[in-house]
């Protein structure tokens, strides 16, 4: 794919522009969002399939305007804001904490859908457990391979394939999704970085070189919960057309991208 000659932050196209615009009037929950972040993609996600009313509000977080770092110092998307009585404006960040609050907020099944983390205290924990191990294994590796060279991000290519097959074991072997017939937590919270596998397949010349059939029954399973990710209506609608995500992709692959998550993989500090 040739990548588009974009040298501003580009707009979000296709059918997350379509999500977007549907979404662009006020409404007292606000999120402050850039539309191509794998981390707000997952709030939209637990926002779209719980068909809550939200404001969408789009936001460059490499100039982290005033507006967003009024509300999170930190100047990261996503961002929620959160309506309180006396009108005063109430920020959350962290979108696995985001989610979680959304789904125990607007948890009355009969307006809002299932619940997104299971009722039985065990299996909630077990959901816990593998939403951290994404925080912890997956995304670190995702961002190795992505930015660094040579041998780092060989390392990078191991462990992020190495941790997706240890998450892959997790997954309901009917499926297709995690827990079973319905997406939950762990779904949302892995579901943008399956679906930007292509990244590395385009930047790191990866070929479709991922677990599948071919590797034995945990392949197989992998590459059934893959198909289901990517033909996930909520993934779809909140996807822009790949060209757009090229150029910024393409800073992090020429390890020029000056965001601090960037910086502090580039540095060994934890990521943000
Ligand atoms: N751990 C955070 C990560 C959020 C994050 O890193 N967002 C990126 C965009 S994908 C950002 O705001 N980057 C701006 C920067 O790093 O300066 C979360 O899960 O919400």
């Amino acid at each position: 794919m040739p990548v588009p000659d974009v040298d501003i932050y580009p707009e979000a196209t296709g059918q997350a522009a379509k999500y977007f615009a549907e979404h662009s009037t006020e409404e007292p929950l606000k999120l402050y969002a850039g539309w191509f972040c794998p981390y707000v993609q997952r709030v939209l996600l637990v926002l779209h399939l719980k068909n809550i009313p939200f404001q969408y509000i789009e936001v460059n977080p490499y100039e982290k305007p005033k507006s967003l770092l009024d509300l999170n110092p930190r100047g990261l998307v996503p961002t929620l804001v959160v309506p309180t009585a006396d009108g005063t404006q109430k920020p959350l960040f962290e979108s696995s904490v985001i989610c979680e609050y959304l789904d125990e907020v607007y948890s009355d099944t009969t307006k809002y859908g299932p619940r997104l983390l299971p009722e039985d205290p065990y299996e909630r924990a077990r959901a816990r457990i593998w939403i951290q191990f994404v925080g912890s294994n997956i995304i670190p590796a995702f961002h190795r391979w992505l930015q660094f060279k040579g041998e780092d991000s060989e390392k990078g290519r191991h462990d992020y394939i190495e941790s997706i097959k240890k998450f892959a074991e997790q997954i309901d072997p009917v499926g297709p999704f995690w827990l079973g017939k319905e997406p939950s937590l762990p779904d949302v919270i892995i579901g943008p970085l399956v679906e930007r596998y292509w990244v590395f397949d385009e930047f790191k010349g990866n070929g479709g070189n991922w677990p599948s059939a071919k590797d034995g029954e945990i392949g197989a399973r992998w590459e059934k919960y893959v198909s289901a990710i990517e033909g996930w209506q909520a993934i779809k609608d909140t996807t822009s057309d790949k060209e757009h995500y090229l150029p910024l992709y393409k800073r992090y692959a020429d390890n020029v991208a000056q965001s601090e998550l960037a910086k502090a993989i580039r540095e060994g500090r934890p990521i943000p």
